[in-house]
């Protein structure tokens, strides 16, 4: 479904990394680990599109990333607790998105599927910038489930999950049995859960 062939991407002149290839099969979990600043979240960028890398080529399904095609079936949660409209709601958030994407019956449902299945009906009018940081996780990480991707990138989105919304996340994901993901974490029990990993390095 992902592959990424000599990957690499620099800033200046400064290579965050280089030569990287990985193939992710239709259905399959890879864990991104690596030290603060290793590159999990550049990476996590290039292969979802909204950065370009600097050398080599990805491909969804076959169809190189950055490309509508691509973008079609690429789910993006790159900061989970950020970049929600804070003035909405949780399910204004998601509706938004999910109205752009679908007719607005099967949007309506959606959303209603998508409130219950990560726990926010309690919040669902409530602005998310009085929301917490676990929830506004949650409404990201829902929102990036609109229109089933086949691809799913998230990045850290266990960072602010207490135990109970993390296991809603894993059951979320094993719920759709043909997504691909690729999660950058520090949690090593994450990592347990993923088939496959790479680690982008660093002292520990
Ligand atoms: N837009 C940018 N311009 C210049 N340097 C950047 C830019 N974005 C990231 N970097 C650099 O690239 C390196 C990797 O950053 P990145 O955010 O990918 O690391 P990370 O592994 O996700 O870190 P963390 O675990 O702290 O989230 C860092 O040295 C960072 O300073």
């Amino acid at each position: 479904m992902l592959t990424l062939d000599s990957g690499g991407r620099r800033f200046g002149r400064r290579w965050v990394f280089a030569g990287l290839s990985l193939t992710v099969p239709e259905g399959q979990w890879m864990f991104v680990r690596g030290r603060n600043g290793t590159g999990k979240t550049t990476l996590l960028r290039c292969v979802s599109g909204t950065l370009t890398l600097s050398a080599g080529r990805a491909s969804v399904a076959g169809h190189p990333v950055g490309s509508l095609a691509a973008r079609r079936l690429t789910g993006v949660c790159l900061a989970p607790e950020q970049g929600l409209y804070g003035r909405l709601s949780a399910r204004d958030n998601l509706t938004l998105v999910a109205r752009l994407r679908m007719p607005w019956r099967q949007a309506n449902r959606t959303v209603a599927r998508l409130e219950e299945e990560f726990d926010l009906l309690d919040h669902a009018t409530v602005p998310t910038d009085r929301c917490s940081a676990g929830t506004r996780a949650r409404v990201s990480i829902a929102r990036s489930l609109i229109g089933d991707p086949a691809l799913l990138v998230l990045d850290e989105p266990d960072r602010s999950l207490d135990e109970q919304a993390r296991e809603q996340l894993w059951h979320a994901l094993a719920r759709r049995p043909d997504l691909t993901c690729v999660i950058a974490s520090h949690h090593s029990a994450s990592r347990d859960r993923c088939q496959q990993q790479i680690d982008l390095g660093g002292r520990r």
